[in-house]
């Protein structure tokens, strides 16, 4: 079995374009409605599985519609994280993630460089399973990623904890949903990924994202377009992305070395396929290149990811349904947690 590690982004980006069929260099996100698998239509289950299955193996994001989180409960989210961001630094540096042993809490404009020598234009605020460990100051037993959320008291931001939990669970759900979608396209049984996804354990980290504007003048001088989030592939399995309207994620097409917009669709989620699943299906669906450029215009830009990358002690191996006769896995098996300690140390 060869020692191959994942294609890093620089050999994602600077790679002389792979030979393509005309029609594999067209590119287009497909939008597909879910709806008929949740609704328990049978007849239109094979069509949505199968054009998951397409766009996993390319161009490994998809939008979806047609899925469970309400509109209310995204726009009291938004809602929310508006008045959050708002709110004046200190208090946002109170709950800071340099305070948190599990990645939680707020982080400023320029805290992350997810692309070499450019540094983030955004802040964050990540929250992940509430777990409380044992001992006096609560963190025995906790393992990586695992612990307690940050919270800004109540006063200053009421409400923000309620819906920010309310959203959270709702995308727990939803996440083990799109896992059944995709486990059925890999030929699998329909729960194989439910305890991966769905278990207390299971690491999910939601990060809600602010990307302030600039102006037409800066976009126009600076070489380099001024990046919300740097060019980078997500660590985990699967992520699920909420966009507001006003646009900005790119997404790399490597057969022609261009970037494209992902066009914001009112109500839908950007799906992703992350490096961890990428290497689970011996590479048959894409971990793909992405950014968000900071918005040109007057409004701040928000969006909400949902990161899935599974329970710790999970080994990713090679799945079955993924070797065609005579091919042999490229990985060698990996933790989960071994695989995020080595991406997540490395972009902060
Ligand atoms: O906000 C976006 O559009 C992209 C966010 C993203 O790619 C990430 O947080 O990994
Ligand atoms: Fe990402």
């Amino acid at each position: 079995m060869q020692q191959n590690m994942a294609a890093t982004i620089e050999e994602k980006t600077s790679s002389p374009p792979l030979a393509c069929a005309p029609s594999s260099c067209e590119f287009a996100i497909p939008v597909i409605d879910i709806s008929g698998y949740l609704l328990s239509n049978p007849a239109t289950v094979p069509s949505i599985v199968k054009a998951i299955r397409l766009a996993a193996i390319s161009p490994g994001f998809f939008q979806i519609t047609g899925h469970s989180v309400s509109t209310d409960l995204r726009d009291r989210l938004f809602a929310a994280l508006k008045i959050f961001f708002a709110v004046p630094q200190s208090t946002k540096t109170s709950v800071h993630r340099n305070n948190s042993s599990c990645m939680r809490g707020y982080e400023a404009v320029g805290d992350q460089m997810l692309e070499k020598g450019i540094f983030d234009r955004k802040e964050g605020f990540m929250i992940g399973q509430e777990l409380v460990g044992s001992g006096n100051d609560g963190l025995g037993g906790l393992r990586f990623g695992q612990g307690p959320n940050q919270w800004p008291t109540e006063s200053t931001c009421p409400g923000f904890r309620t819906v920010m939990e309310e959203y959270f669970e709702e995308m727990r759900l939803l996440s083990r949903t799109v896992f059944r979608l995709v486990a059925l396209s890999l030929g699998l049984e329909e729960k194989f990924f439910d305890n991966f996804v769905y278990n207390r354990d299971s690491i999910t980290m939601c990060r809600a994202h602010r990307y302030p504007p600039i102006t037409t003048s800066v976009s126009e001088t600076t070489d380099i377009k001024p990046r919300g989030i740097g060019a980078h592939t997500d660590f985990g399995a699967m992520t699920l992305l909420l966009q507001d309207g006003v646009g900005g994620l790119e997404v790399f097409h490597r057969p022609t070395a261009t970037w494209h917009p992902v066009t914001p669709i009112l109500d839908a989620y950007v799906v992703n396929i992350g490096d961890m699943m990428e290497r689970w299906t011996n590479d048959k669906y894409t971990s793909t290149l992405h950014r968000a450029l900071s918005p040109v215009s007057k409004q701040d830009r928000y969006s909400v990811a949902f990161f899935n990358e599974g329970l710790l002690d999970q080994v990713v191996e090679c799945i079955s349904t993924c070797l065609e006769p005579g091919e042999k896995p490229k990985y060698e098996p990996v933790t989960v947690e071994d695989h995020l300690r080595m991406r997540y140390g490395s972009s902060y």
